[in-house]
């Protein structure tokens, strides 16, 4: 008996209440750790969805974009769910029929629809934006822009979205929501201390968009904005007539001006298009623009012939541009006033096909001219049978919209040599195309807000570890401290013995 007793009291895990009390914290760490876990496991996301349709000169984009509905607010949380080139021309060719313009979207609508949840639908915003080529036509004819306009909202108005409006917006808006998209996508505007200028070439207008200090001028090209606690003071111009498409047509026109025939069919010797390249072209296509002369050729066609030579046709593509106005410190072209360049550049839409497909979105300056020199001397036979698989339109211009972008570029924007290597040509970033559509929606989504949102001192993950360690640390100290006391007490009962 004696002998017993004396085993339970130098094994104090004998004793109940001990034994309680272990179970007892076993229960509760084990409680806490499957706490942790149950809490940091990816719960089912609900996403919510937001549509823009962008309506170029060209043609017309629907983009679906997803967020998870409760990181509504959080930087890099938007992706592009879903695209759909719409087929056929922008909807400003439907000047003359406006009433199909709407009808038009019909099919990427129906797709859109397969894209996000039927429950969705009702909540999904969408916006149309129209960009160059409709502020064309409302130049030229505002009552046709403004039919245009209303099929397309008809339209988007029976889908089962919820329609938020159709507008032609203006180039300072397109310059400064695609500078939004490219810094919100490269998550610059919360975790780096720059911005990226942005650089976009439509068909009908092109934009340069950068971060300026500089602000003392021609304040209608600046625009504020407070993103994330952080203030940004951003230079925006967009150049009506000088996307690559309206530019040719000032190309072309500039050379039919410059060698008028007598009777004959006129021909005009293009240094900018292939040797060998040899077609009959309308007049009426060149002058169906605001952009071009008045004064009109007589003839109502023109034989257009390629001689293929690069340094000519840079000389040619120069004279489109007026690089001698200039009333402030420093100008781009056409009198246009523009900060000096700073930072890095992402060069977007057309800059990106074009420079694309001629292999040089990574080269230097120089070796991109001669490479695009070379390119332009090929023979038009040759250049179609080795891309059998590009359209036509496209290939046929691809030397003159290369020399384009490179003069447009060094001689119009001012880069250099040595800052060409801070032109990053893009299509996308995180996988969503480079364009003005996301920052448009952010903006109206108001997903961006002023001030950086209150985040908690430690992540929740964090919190939960700290927690269980500090159980353990409570629990070792408390057994430590029964161990202390047994160790005390029994030396007390042997002093007493
Ligand atoms: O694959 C391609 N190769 C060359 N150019 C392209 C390709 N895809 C689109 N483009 C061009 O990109 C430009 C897009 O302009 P957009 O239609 O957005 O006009 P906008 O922005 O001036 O309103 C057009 O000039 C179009 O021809
Ligand atoms: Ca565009």
């Amino acid at each position: 008996m004696a002998g017993q007793r004396e085993m339970r009291e130098k094994n104090p895990w004998h004793r109940r209440p001990i034994i309680i009390i272990a179970v007892l914290f076993t229960v509760v760490i084990g409680g806490l750790v499957t706490m942790s876990v149950m809490q940091n496991k990816p719960i089912h996301q609900k996403y919510k969805y937001g549509i823009v349709l962008d309506a170029g000169s060209s043609h017309t984009s629907v983009y679906v974009y997803q967020w998870p509905a409760e990181k509504e607010n959080n930087t890099g949380m938007v992706t592009q769910k879903h695209t759909c080139n719409v087929k056929g021309k922008g909807i400003s060719s439907y000047f003359r029929n406006a009433n199909q313009a709407g009808p038009s979207l019909r099919e990427c609508m129906e797709e859109a629809e397969r894209a996000i949840p039927t429950p969705r639908h009702q909540e999904t915003p969408v916006y149309l934006g129209a960009t160059a080529g409709m502020r064309l036509l409302r130049k030229e004819n505002e009552t046709a822009s403004g039919n245009v306009l209303l099929s397309v909202m008809q339209f988007l108005q029976a889908t089962p979205f919820s329609f938020q409006g159709a507008r032609i917006i203006t180039g300072q808006e397109e310059g400064a929501y695609g500078w939004i998209t490219v810094n919100y996508l490269s998550d610059n505007f919360r975790r780096a201390q720059h911005t990226m200028g942005a650089l976009d070439l439509g068909g009908a207008s092109t934009q340069i968009t950068f971060e300026s200090g500089d602000h003392f001028k021609s304040i209608n090209d600046f625009i504020h904005f407070r993103l994330y606690g952080k203030e940004y003071r951003v230079y925006t111009h967009s150049f009506l007539c000088y996307g690559k498409d309206q530019a040719l047509k000032l190309f072309l026109d500039r050379q039919l001006q410059a060698h008028p025939t007598g009777s004959g069919k006129q021909t005009l010797e293009d240094p900018c298009f292939h040797p060998g390249y040899n077609k009959s072209k309308s007049v009426q296509d060149i002058y169906n623009s605001p952009c071009v002369s008045e004064v009109q050729p007589s003839k109502a066609e023109f034989t257009h012939k390629g001689t293929g030579n690069w340094m000519l046709c840079q000389k040619n593509v120069r004279r489109i541009f007026n690089f001698s106005e200039c009333t402030s410190s420093s100008c781009s072209f056409n009198g246009v006033f523009q900060p000096p360049l700073k930072g890095q550049f992402g060069a977007f839409s057309a800059f990106f096909f074009v420079m694309d497909f001629l292999n040089l979105t990574s080269e230097p300056l120089e070796v991109s001219k001669k490479k695009l020199a070379a390119y332009c001397s090929m023979p038009w036979d040759e250049v179609t049978k080795n891309h059998k698989k590009v359209k036509e339109k496209y290939l046929q211009e691809y030397c003159f919209s290369g020399t384009y972008i490179l003069t447009l570029l060094e001689d119009g924007y001012n880069f250099t040599s040595e800052t060409w290597k801070d032109i990053k040509f893009i299509k996308k970033i995180a996988n969503s195309d480079a364009g003005w559509t996301l920052g448009y929606m952010l903006n109206l989504t108001n997903m961006i807000p002023a001030e950086a949102p209150d985040s908690p001192p430690i992540p929740h993950a964090g919190y939960v570890t700290l927690m269980v360690l500090f159980v353990f640390v409570l629990f070792f100290l408390i057994v430590l401290a029964y161990c202390f006391f047994r160790r005390s007490s029994s030396a007390s009962q042997k002093q007493i013995v």
